[in-house]
Order: C-alpha cells, then sequence, then structure tokens
C-alpha cells in the first residue's frame, strides 16, 4: 500500500515563516499562488509561506491538515513549444484555517508582524456584500466582512496594514473588494481613525489570473501516484503557463520577486490592456468555437485544435477579426494568440466545450460583441468568421438543442423568439436585455445571420465554414 504524503515521509522538506494570508484553498490558488511561492523559495527570493484560510464552512482543510499541508502540483503541458511534464511537492503552505471552527486563531493572524500580503480567490461570487454580516458574529459570512474583522484587529493593535491582491475573476476586483470593506467599516461604526488607518496603511490592488488549472486529476490519480510512489489527495494537475498582471505600485515587484524569479507577473499601473488582451484572445475565441464545433460533433478544445477546418478557424478569427481591433501592440498580441493556440492544444488536459458553453449568452456579450461592433463600425462590414459564429450561438439556443446551458430567463426569450422562426432574428436582435443595445439597427447583420442560419442547417457547420477559411 502507498504510503501518504506528510513530513513525516518527507522530513527533508524545508518550512518558511507565514508571510501571507491567502483566502480560498481551492486548485487555483494553489496551482497558481502558492506554486509561485515556491518558485520564489527555491530560488532564496522570498523565504515565506501562506496560511490559508476557508472562505466557507466546507471544504479541504482536513485534507492538507492529514498530509502536513504538503501537496503535489503537476504541470501538464506544451510551452515554448516544449513538453512539459513536472511534478513538485509544495512546501508555501504552513497550515489552513478553518474560521468556523477556529475563529480566534483567525483574528490572531492579525498579531503576527511577518504578515504582509493577502490574496484571495473565492470564485466569482466571493465578493461580495452581505448585509446579515455583524463585526460581532464568529466568524461572518462573506468574505469581505471576514477580512473587515481581521483588518479590524490589525488596527486596533496599532500595526500596519496589508498589500492585499485579490484574485477573483471579476473586473476590478481589488477596487470591489476595497468598497465593500469601508462599507462594512461604516456601517459597523468603526470610527474615522480606522478609515484613515484603512486608506493610509493598505494598499488593495486590481489583478487578473490566466492558468488553465483543471485540479485533481480524478481518472489518472491512481497511475500518478504509482509514479510518484506516495498517495496525495489534494494533488493539482495545471497547465505550465501563467500570467498574472497586478495594477498597483512598482514596489510591489520589489517585496514580491516574483519576475525576478522568472515568473511572468507584470505589475502596472493599468491593467486593462491585459484584460482586453486575455478577454478577446483567450476566453473569445473558446466562446466562438464552442457552438460551431458542437453542431459538428466535437467534443473538446484540443479536438478543435487537432481539426484543421476549425483550428484554421481559431487562428483567421484571432489574428483577421479580433488583432486587428485591439487598441494594443499588435506583436505582443501576435505572441500572445500563438502561446493560446498552443494552450488550446495541449494534450493532457480534457477541456470540454460543453463546459466553456455555460451562459454562453453573456460571454457572447462581453467576450465577442464588443469587436464584432466595433469591426463593422471601423471597415463598413461584418467579421465573416465571428457573425458565422453567432449564427451558430443563436441556432444552439433553439428549445430541441440539447448544448444549451443558461439562466431560464435567458432560454425563455430564446424560446418566445423561436416560436415565430420567421421572424426569429429579427426579434431576437432587438432583445436589449440580452446584448445591451437593439442589434437589428448594425448594419446588414440581420441579413447575414439569416443567410448564415441557412446554410448551418442545410450544410451543417463544418461545410459553412470551409467556405470562409
Ligand atoms: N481552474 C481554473 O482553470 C481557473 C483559472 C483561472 C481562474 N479560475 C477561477 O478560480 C475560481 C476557483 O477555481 P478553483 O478551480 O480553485 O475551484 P475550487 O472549487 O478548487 O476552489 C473554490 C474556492 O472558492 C471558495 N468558495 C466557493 N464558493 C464560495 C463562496 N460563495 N464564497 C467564498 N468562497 C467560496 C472555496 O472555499 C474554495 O476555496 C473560479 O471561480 C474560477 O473562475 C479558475
Ligand atoms: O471560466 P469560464 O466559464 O468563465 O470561461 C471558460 C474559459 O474560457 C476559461 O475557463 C479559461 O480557460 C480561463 O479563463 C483561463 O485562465
Amino acid at each position: 500500500m502507498t504510503t501518504q504524503l506528510s513530513r513525516a515521509t518527507h522530513p527533508d522538506l524545508p518550512s518558511f515563516p507565514e508571510r501571507m494570508i491567502q483566502f480560498g484553498e481551492g486548485n487555483f490558488m494553489r496551482a497558481f499562488v502558492d506554486w509561485q511561492l515556491q518558485q520564489m523559495n527555491n530560488q532564496g527570493l522570498f523565504n515565506g509561506s501562506a496560511v490559508l484560510v476557508q472562505p466557507i464552512e466546507q471544504g479541504l482543510s482536513h485534507l492538507l491538515a492529514q498530509q502536513d499541508n504538503l501537496y503535489t502540483v503537476f504541470l501538464n503541458g506544451i510551452l515554448n513549444q516544449q513538453t512539459v511534464n513536472d511534478s513538485e511537492i509544495i512546501t508555501s503552505v504552513s497550515r489552513v484555517i478553518n474560521p468556523y471552527s477556529q475563529y480566534e486563531d483567525y483574528l490572531a493572524l492579525a498579531e503576527n508582524d511577518e504578515l504582509e500580503f493577502i490574496t484571495s480567490n473565492t470564485t466569482e461570487a466571493g465578493i461580495a456584500y452581505n448585509p446579515d454580516d455583524r463585526l460581532s458574529d464568529a466568524p461572518p459570512k462573506s468574505f469581505p466582512a471576514k477580512l473587515t474583522a481581521l483588518l479590524h484587529k490589525r488596527f486596533q493593535l496599532g500595526k500596519k496594514g496589508f498589500v492585499i491582491i485579490p484574485c477573483e475573476l471579476i473586473d476590478r476586483n481589488g477596487e470591489k473588494l476595497h468598497q465593500i470593506v469601508k462599507q462594512y467599516a461604516q456601517e459597523w461604526q468603526l470610527g474615522d481613525d480606522f478609515l484613515q488607518w484603512l486608506e493610509a496603511e493598505n494598499t488593495f490592488c486590481c489583478s487578473l489570473v490566466d492558468r488553465i488549472v483543471p485540479g485533481y486529476p480524478r481518472d489518472k490519480a491512481k497511475e500518478l501516484e504509482a509514479e510518484i510512489g506516495y498517495k496525495d489527495n489534494v494533488m493539482v494537475t495545471a497547465e505550465p503557463f501563467l500570467l498574472w498582471v497586478i495594477e498597483g505600485p512598482e514596489w510591489i515587484s520589489e517585496r514580491l520577486p516574483f519576475t525576478k524569479a522568472g515568473l511572468n507577473v507584470v505589475v502596472t499601473n493599468d491593467m486593462t490592456p491585459y484584460r482586453e488582451q486575455k478577454v478577446h484572445i483567450l476566453n473569445g475565441p473558446h466562446t466562438a468555437m464552442v457552438p460551431l464545433a458542437l453542431l459538428a460533433g466535437l467534443e473538446t478544445v484540443e479536438d478543435v485544435m487537432n481539426d484543421d477546418c476549425f483550428s484554421s478557424f481559431v487562428k483567421q478569427l484571432m489574428e483577421d477579426e479580433l488583432i486587428p481591433m485591439l487598441n494594443l501592440p499588435k506583436e505582443a498580441l501576435h505572441t500572445y494568440a500563438e502561446a493560446v493556440q498552443e494552450r488550446f492544444k495541449n494534450p493532457f488536459i480534457r477541456h470540454e466545450l460543453t463546459s466553456i458553453s455555460l451562459n454562453s449568452i453573456s460571454k457572447f456579450k462581453t467576450r465577442l460583441l464588443p469587436v464584432l461592433l466595433r469591426y463593422q463600425q471601423e471597415n463598413a462590414e461584418l467579421p465573416k468568421l465571428m457573425t458565422l459564429s453567432f449564427a451558430a450561438l443563436l441556432l444552439s439556443y433553439r428549445g430541441d438543442r440539447l448544448e444549451r446551458q443558461d439562466s431560464p430567463e435567458v432560454l425563455a426569450i430564446f424560446d418566445q423568439a423561436w416560436s415565430n422562426p420567421a421572424s426569429f432574428i429579427s426579434s431576437i436582435l432587438k432583445e436589449e436585455s440580452l446584448w445591451g443595445q437593439d442589434l437589428s439597427k448594425v448594419p446588414h447583420l440581420s441579413e447575414t445571420l439569416e443567410s448564415n442560419l441557412a446554410q448551418l442547417e442545410e450544410l451543417g457547420s463544418r461545410v459553412a465554414l470551409q467556405k470562409l477559411v
């Protein structure tokens, strides 16, 4: 029987003082932030660990504790045309506090002068205001309320503040977290001195994260354990690529020397271009490929990239329709687009198209529609590939299509519009609740979508696409 990973099985592994508090013990944070702390420690550049705080009552704290907070990260994929298949035991997590059973330990973190940084990833739902939270709760329910309680304790002790870098995938995450903390400070009447300390002593940064982390390799765990020679219940698989853009003062790069350690971390005073790049060049093609590829019977992103017709679609979409419309340095965009195509080809990751298709209408609205409209305005014609993908998306939301996964409100709007196929395009384009504007006014969009829809139904998506790529 294989022994479970622990400090007893690996007595020579190093330990580091706690320098970071991290809200979230999930797969992403452990393969992204903690993996990066490990790389800095390996090079003697940080000498620190993260103490993890479990944001909700149920979590992984007990599984990590059983392994003395050690776990393995497997990096599998292709980076700069090289195949990477690495594994490493991560020693940069000191412990996990569950504030639901260890609230005193949680608040005691305020006493430690060595703790300088706070990071978080509590999913898109985590940075939210909960009106029922009180300072006297042990713990308050929401992440921002828990954080406010900790910051208040720190202030009461007369200590310095923190550099706070949330990683949640919401726009302007740091500003939103900051704003909710201030809201609790006011509602809980924590006083002007606390508010002044909050502003003067703490630095809230916005950040953008990018690394595909499929998580625990359920289908391959036994095989991997045989390879590493020990049992690990919280192992994580991830792609080798990463990007972390932190919007904040330059001195962050010195206090957190990621770049010095060779990590792809950018500290900037404006992260907007990076967000534009990632949302339009990575998430945009993901969203565009899904309805066309599902109509053709493909299942994964890898299937798309191994198919000549569909991979040409992805490449041309990026090069001819997306990159020319982004107001960013073109060379960097082309390099990024090539890297994204390599990542999409990753043979070690099974990325299901149906998982990307969830809530495709809102994804289309933010990731593709702004570029489609810009293209139409600048060129006085529609981008052909994006418009065909839009038609496939509309078709994939017809009541008989199994792939549609969206909110009941969105599906009801489509069912109503599809109830009269002859007027479907004109009525769905008028739905401002879906698109934020009346798209029936966009020159030639209605008739192009009508014709694309007819082609998709008569010829199928592969043949319709072959006419364009
Ligand atoms: N996995 C990826 O490839 C990837 C890549 C980039 C970004 N992300 C983002 O990271 C987030 C976490 O992904 P993961 O793969 O680590 O998932 P996970 O399930 O392993 O971890 C989820 C974490 O979020 C916390 N959480 C869940 N619901 C919460 C809530 N309502 N309030 C506060 N905290 C909550 C959990 O306690 C846990 O720490 C996702 O929202 C995802 O959008 C994931
Ligand atoms: O996570 P979603 O569902 O919003 O989007 C699906 C993918 O585009 C997304 O998960 C990317 O793979 C990820 O954003 C890469 O960092």
